[in-house]
């Protein structure tokens, strides 16, 4: 008999559900979008019900179209989208739509937190209060919509709230807690102290479990919706970007991951705990028991080229667009663009920040538009790669995971930006590579990460850094780094009109 594992990979655009076999081949992959509500500028939501729906979907699909046999599923696990409050209530029924990670309201929250806990609050939570973190969005909701708070019994993640509705048992994992803020990271446990001073009470924190821990088994009623068998086991999972270094096998220092989601994320894996990036990197708990990560987010990545695609160039394929790039030249043609249209992460934690082309000239064509959005996102992570350098953290190897990991003219910029070589995976699911990863080392189909990353994850092609190209982009990096000094009094300015005339 065939045994698979599933690994959802619950993300901000779509959920992508990849079945795998013992020997770490990706026998079938299932995907559905579900949409983003902004209602204001700032604002960021999704319906839980689309997450449960689109992963039913999924599933349903992998076992009618792809015939993998119910009874052939040993195990399930997550890669989840990180942050999002979901509210729960009485009966555990959903109170309000899911606040997300790029959900920048909350501005006034992160200000009373920082006011009321200084560096209390870093030392706990080895973090700095973010506007994209769960802990002032639970703020907010108390602040602004009483009748809801009032109702609120419990609070979850996104993909806890699909792995509720799977199993019917509460519960969230490290990885995911950390991001939380509510964690109290040394001693494992929600902390009491920043739950006494935010008048949270204890009981709304679900409870806590590894990655790698049994949650629960499908549900008869799970069962009966979705076509799966009662004896699969279900994991904990983990945050997106734990998942996703674990599927990029990013499992020693030297190696850092590039992921290109809807967000952008260059992540590093750390062994020491007391590591100190004063809070422009943030610090989690990883998937890897007893292991952590750093990371920085630039929050429209890939969310910047949806945008510029959806705006300017909706009758081409993702691809030709793309592709349309290397029609310009490196620095396209002198024009730059900063990826600040939501707001900023790291490594300026800014929600009011906006984007910019800066050197527009009558002789520019699209395709230097296109260039300057892939290069200057690219630019964003060198940011926060110059942090690392700035720390003396060394390292070697980029792994580029993600959407934009499927464009082979992106990875070579990747490489010649960060001067550094640029390894691809044969599949750019990390997450979903990572959460399928995460069930099969809860079966105790291998004994570590290590030893299953052997046998499931495979690199594809190895970009090198042209020299000429690196030089040029080093000089023009540093014409990008000045960009946000300069145009953030007038973002605020310009943030300012939109809220008096919206
Ligand atoms: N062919 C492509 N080439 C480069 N980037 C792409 C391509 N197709 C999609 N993308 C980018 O990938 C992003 C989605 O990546 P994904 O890892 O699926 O995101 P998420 O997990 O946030 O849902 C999109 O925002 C888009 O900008
Ligand atoms: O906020 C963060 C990390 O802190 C984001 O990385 C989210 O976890 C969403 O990820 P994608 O949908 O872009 O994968």
């Amino acid at each position: 008999m065939n045994e698979y594992v599933l690994g959802v990979d619950l993300g901000t655009s779509a959920v992508k559900v990849s079945a795998m076999n013992r020997d770490g081949e990706i026998v079938a992959q299932q995907a559905f979008d579900y949409p983003l509500i902004q209602a204001k500028p700032g604002y960021s939501e999704q319906n839980p019900e689309d997450w449960v729906s689109g992963t039913t979907v999924a599933i349903v699909r992998l076992i009618l179209d792809d015939h993998i046999k119910p009874e052939e599923i040993s195990g399930i696990s997550f890669s989840g989208q990180m942050h999002g409050l979901v509210l729960l209530g009485e009966n555990n029924q959903v109170l309000r739509p899911a606040i997300l990670w790029n959900d920048t309201r909350t501005a006034k929250q992160c200000q009373e937190i920082k006011a009321k806990m200084g560096s209390e609050f870093v030392d706990i939570t080895k973090n700095q209060p973010l506007e994209g973190f769960t802990l002032p969005k639970m703020l907010w909701v108390k602040e602004n919509e009483p009748d809801i708070w009032s109702q609120a019994k419990t609070f979850l993640l996104p993909k806890d709230y699909v792995r509720y509705r799977m199993t019917g048992k509460l519960g969230m994992d490290y990885s995911d807690a950390t991001g939380t803020v509510l964690l109290d990271v040394k001693n494992g446990q929600w902390s009491q102290k920043i739950c006494d001073v935010f008048d949270i009470p204890m009981s709304m924190c679900p409870p806590l479990m590894r990655s790698i821990d049994l949650a629960g088994k499908i549900s008869s009623s799970f069962a009966t919706f979705s076509g799966l068998d009662t004896h699969t086991e279900v994991f904990g999972g983990a945050a997106d970007n734990a998942a996703g270094a674990v599927g990029a096998s990013i499992l020693s220092p030297n190696m850092v991951l590039s992921s290109i989601g809807t967000s952008g994320v260059v992540l590093k894996y750390e062994e020491d705990p007391t590591v100190d990036y004063h809070g422009v990197l943030q610090f989690e708990d990883h998937a890897i028991p007893d292991s952590y990560y750093s990371m920085g987010v630039t929050l429209a990545a890939g969310y910047s080229l949806n945008w510029f695609k959806k705006t300017f160039a909706s009758d081409e394929s993702f691809d030709d667009m793309v592709d349309s790039a290397a029609k310009s030249t490196v620095g396209a043609n002198g024009l730059l663009y900063t990826p600040y249209i939501v707001g900023e992460r790291a490594p300026h934690p800014d929600a009011d920040i906006r984007g910019s082309f800066t050197g527009v000239d009558g002789t520019h064509k699209k395709v230097d538009f296109v260039r300057a959005v892939l290069e200057g996102i690219i630019f964003s992570f060198k940011d926060i790669m110059d942090i690392y350098d700035e720390n003396d953290k060394e390292f070697d190897t980029v792994v580029a995971i993600g959407g934009g990991a499927k464009s082979p003219l992106w990875l070579q910029i990747q490489a010649d930006i960060f001067n550094k070589k640029v390894v691809s995976l044969t599949n750019e699911q990390g997450p979903g590579m990572g959460a399928a990863m995460i069930a099969a080392v809860g079966l105790g189909w291998f004994k570590d990460f290590q030893e299953c990353a052997e046998k499931f994850v495979h690199f594809g092609k190895t970009y090198v850094p042209n020299p000429d190209n690196a030089k040029k982009y080093d000089q023009l990096h540093k014409i990008y780094a000045q960009v946000y000094d300069q145009t953030k009094g007038i973002s605020k300015q310009l943030l300012a009109y939109r809220r008096e005339n919206n």
